[in-house]
């Protein structure tokens, strides 16, 4: 079989990746607990499914197993097929083993009774479930049961614990690094029966088999369990939105919100140690919802372009063209960046960096070896209040589907502009599966190339379409 992990860049081609689409737990948060699941607003069930994500699939099925989908669109889309190839558990399902849905990776490893008494009881302790409810779930189908681990809601319909709505983020659940796969410790309460869902599915799914030996996975420390309940960095999580591969020897960290300077400290260690890597650099930014994860301010775009907030940009760092209201509102002092480089050989003597440019330019040419300029767009054409706005609705988590092609959402109209001027074609999903379908568009010649998705209602879960995908191999830059 071809590569299962192997990533060691933000833009090599994607051959595979794991997602998650939206299922109906989405369709059972209240106002009242969407701050609390991290969702900034309640969504349309319907609406986030056929009118946006189905779009996603359909492009990542185009773009990395065309044979499941060529020329089936209109049968795949047809109102009487009532969505079933989309769906994990029914029989219509696409089924692809290289846009990997984690619910079917879920149902199958339940098909073993071993497994499904130790989840059953595992999440039953976490959600602080009755034992008749645990019982019973030992009675439901892997289907079912996978289903309701992720939905919160029983067979009848009844909701027996929280959903997992933020579950569509596979990002950050674990992340590959080159043939590593690493295991992520959310911080957010939110978030933790994704993660021991993603354990179970990496430990006992059969794709994974030959991979156990390199799954790394977090420990807290001695000291972690005894630490006062807000001193957050010194606890061990961390989160695949804070980690980047940008080359086969190059690892970014962010130190974030859901990042503790502590996971940051050990996973440089565990990357040094294993001989993964030789360089680490870690990029605290600002603890603030808005920004959540490093790839919510920048990602790469091609080998010299990335996009990023101008917040953490040098020209604004050093305040020269940014007005009065500009400075008050956006770069008060903690809004800095810090950035420092850990080599392998020096541990002890880190290199500092005093914006995200320098860093970035500096992975451009040394990391990639480009010779020319490197090319920064910003969110909103870095025009305030746009800039903010457009962060915000994510227009810095972009996904490459190979190097230059990126998925982005249509609601980001300066940013979109910024990348024309940037000389990038700009082109509507609704459009561009038209043309493969018609087969007036190959995908081999699409380059440079901004893809617009609809996303009114994905982007009030806060995640854009890098925390949309975990890719498990990409082909490497030549
Ligand atoms: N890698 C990312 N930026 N992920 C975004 C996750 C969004 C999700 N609602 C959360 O707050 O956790």
């Amino acid at each position: 079989m071809d590569q299962l992990l192997s990533v060691t860049s933000e833009i090599g081609t994607l051959k595979r990746l794991l997602v998650h689409s939206p299922d109906s737990g989405l369709g059972k948060v209240v106002p009242s607990k969407a701050q609390d699941w991290l969702f900034e607003d309640i969504v349309h069930l319907d609406t986030i499914r056929k009118d946006e994500y189905d779009y996603y699939t359909k492009l990542l099925l185009y773009f990395l197993d065309p044979e499941k989908i060529n020329g089936k669109l209109s049968t795949i889309d047809d109102p009487a097929s009532d969505r079933s190839f989309y769906k994990p558990c029914h029989p219509s399902f696409f089924q692809s083993d290289k846009v990997i849905e984690l619910e079917w990776l879920l149902a199958s490893i339940l098909d073993s009774h071993e497994i499904r008494v130790k989840l059953v009881a595992s999440v039953c302790a976490i959600e602080g479930c009755t034992y008749r409810v645990q019982q019973e779930l030992l009675n439901y189908t892997p289907n079912d049961l996978a289903k309701t681990f992720i939905t919160g809601s029983s067979t009848d319909k009844h909701l027996l614990f929280a959903p997992i709505p933020n579950f569509i983020f596979t990002r950050d659940i674990g992340i590959t690094i080159k043939d590593h796969f690493l295991l992520n410790k959310p911080a957010k309460k939110a978030r933790t029966r994704e993660a021991l869902l993603a354990k179970y599915i990496f430990f006992h799914h059969p794709f994974f088999e030959k991979w156990k030996q390199n799954i790394i996975e977090l420990t807290d420390s001695h000291h972690g369990f005894l630490l006062p309940k807000d001193d957050d960095d010194r606890k061990m999580t961390l989160e695949g939105g804070d980690i980047m591969v940008v080359s086969d020897n190059h690892v970014l960290v962010g130190v974030s919100e859901r990042t503790s300077s502590e996971a940051a400290a050990r996973i440089t260690n565990i990357l040094f140690e294993k001989n993964i890597v030789e360089k680490v650099t870690i990029i605290r930014i600002p603890k603030k919802r808005d920004y959540m994860h490093i790839d919510t301010v920048f990602t790469q775009v091609k080998r010299d372009v990335w996009v990023m907030l101008g917040n953490f940009s040098r020209k604004v760092t050093r305040q020269e063209d940014a007005n009065a209201i500009e400075r008050v509102l956006e770069i008060k002092k903690e809004e800095k960046i810090k950035i420092l480089q850990f080599h392998k050989k020096q541990p002890h003597h880190p290199i500092t960096f005093e914006s995200l440019e320098d860093l970035l330019t500096d992975v451009s040419k040394n990391d990639l070896h480009c010779e020319g300029e490197v090319q920064f767009i910003f969110s909103g054409n870095n025009e305030f209040p746009y800039n903010a706005r457009e962060q915000w609705t994510d227009s810095c988590n972009l996904l490459a589907l190979k190097e230059g092609v990126v998925l982005g959402y249509d609601r980001n109209d300066k940013t979109t502009e910024a990348f024309r001027n940037a000389g990038f074609r700009i082109v509507y999903a609704k459009e561009l599966l038209q043309q493969l379908d018609a087969g007036t568009v190959i995908i081999d010649e699409i380059s440079d190339t901004l893809i617009l998705m609809p996303s009114a209602e994905l982007s009030r879960a806060r995640g854009g379409f890098h925390c949309m995908s975990l890719p498990l191999w990409r082909e490497p830059l030549q």
